[in-house]
């Protein structure tokens, strides 16, 4: 039925090939092996290009070839990211590009896995160069600040591109997910209509087009008017087909229309997760961070309140995997929880752990947590946000870690 009249299928590109982007290209070429009907069997993934040389305890060292390679070459021959995913097998339909606008050419649907950091300036050299009618899910967490105010990352790739970009977003440590053990995520995608109703030569839906409809709010004439429809030779990017792009048997996938909601669970978390690591660090036990946890989650909740009041909503936060469950997976495992922790075990910075330890992933929550105070400070409600106000504060060593208690506590 999804591809009722459909001649041509999506084409994929996941853009970014670090520990959740290599992962992400695993879990989508297992998927569009298992849905020829709908995609192409190649996934192309960008590979910010790198010598790397492989690790003497991986099974693909060999003395004879210890020297620096291309990151890119490696993967296409080990089908393995040594560096950021090492010891996973990727399947051979991943083929790592390290041309960015050559890796997206032709592809109708572009997955961005990158820090956020890096995404204005790659959006920027990929603007005008891919298919106008392509659609993108954001799978970062971050968000985009500027004098203007506050983006979500999902916004910030929709705008440079002008295409539709939704956000996958959960409970993620793409560790666990690339050794598929069971977990879950939430996707939101609500593009225009004429993405799932795909006109008929008379321009009305066929009532099986019609069947295939997500149930999904008017979407704004500007928006709509602005994007490009996707042809009719296309199988439609219902919910029900980019379901079937994400879910894995041991990933499984809940949609949602909330692209604000399920973006700011996942961007904010990761300063929550810096502060129970830092009551970690200090040996104060569970209670202690759970404290954090618990005012860490309001905020997140009053920051999609007061900013995105018409499009975020309260219940994504706590009923879905990219709210309340993906703030307890971080706090226990994510890599912002361990490096602040580490950070005051060992008298250091952040920063400084970073380097030492992550052998180049990138923290997310330390730039994100100076971003959001940036804004809060411009909108004079950073006392209002006094959990995020006190992580920023302990990062620019203004405040103390064994202070948070009172830091946090409601002032009248
Ligand atoms: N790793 C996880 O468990 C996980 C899970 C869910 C979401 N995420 C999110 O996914 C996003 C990407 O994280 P990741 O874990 O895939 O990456 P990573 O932290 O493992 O790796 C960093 C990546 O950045 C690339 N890079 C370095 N300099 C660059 C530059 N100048 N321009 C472009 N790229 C550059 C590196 O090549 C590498 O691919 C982040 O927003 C993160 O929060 C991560
Ligand atoms: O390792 P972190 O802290 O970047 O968190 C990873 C994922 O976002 C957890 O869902």
């Amino acid at each position: 039925m999804a591809t009722l009249g459909a001649q041509k299928k999506h084409k994929v590109t996941i853009v970014g090939s670090g520990n959740w982007g290599t992962t992400m290209s695993k879990l989508v070429a297992e998927n569009v092996k298992a849905h020829p009907q709908l995609f192409e069997e190649t996934v192309n993934m960008w590979v910010y290009e790198e010598e790397v040389t492989i690790p003497k305890d991986s099974r693909h060292y060999d003395p004879a070839s210890d020297k620096p390679q291309k990151l890119s070459e490696l993967f296409n021959k080990v089908h393995e990211n040594v560096k950021y995913l090492p010891n996973i097998t990727i399947p051979s339909n991943v083929v790592a590009n390290p041309d960015v606008v050559d890796s997206c050419k032709n592809s109708t649907i572009l997955i961005f896995v990158l820090p956020h950091q890096f995404i204005p300036r790659v959006c920027d050299q990929l603007a005008g160069k891919i298919v106008p009618y392509a659609r993108a899910i954001c799978c970062t967490k971050g968000i985009d600040v500027s004098e203007k105010g506050v983006r979500l990352m999902s916004e910030a790739i929709g705008m440079r591109l002008n295409i539709y970009c939704g956000a996958l977003s959960g409970a993620n440590i793409a560790s666990e997910i690339a050794q598929e053990k069971y977990s879950e995520t939430t996707v939101a995608y609500d593009p225009p209509p004429m993405d799932s109703r795909a006109p008929t030569p008379s321009g009305s839906p066929t009532s099986s087009q019609v069947d295939l409809i997500s149930p999904s709010k008017p979407v704004p004439s500007a928006r709509s008017a602005r994007l490009k429809p996707l042809p009719n030779e296309y199988p439609p990017l219902s919910h029900e087909n980019v379901r079937k792009l994400f879910h894995r048997p041991y990933f499984h996938v809940r949609i949602v229309d909330d692209v604000a909601g399920v973006s700011l669970g996942g961007a904010l978390k990761n300063i929550i997760a810096l502060g129970a690591g830092f009551v970690d660090g200090l040996g104060w036990g569970d209670n202690a961070k759970a404290a954090v946890m618990r005012v860490g989650i309001l905020e997140m909740v009053k920051f999609g309140k007061y900013f995105f009041p018409d499009s975020s909503k309260s219940t994504t936060f706590t009923e879905e995997s990219c709210g309340v469950a993906d703030v307890v997976t971080s706090c226990m495992g994510g890599r912002n929880f361990r490096c602040a922790k580490m950070a005051i075990e060992q008298g250091k910075t952040v920063f400084e752990i970073e380097q030492e330890v992550l052998n180049g992933q990138k923290l997310q929550g330390t730039s994100t947590a100076y971003e959001v105070n940036s804004f809060l400070t411009q909108e004079g409600k950073e006392h209002e946000f006094p959990l995020f106000t006190a992580v920023y504060n302990i990062l620019e060593k203004k405040a103390k870690p064994e202070d948070i208690p009172q830091l946090i506590e409601p002032k009248d």
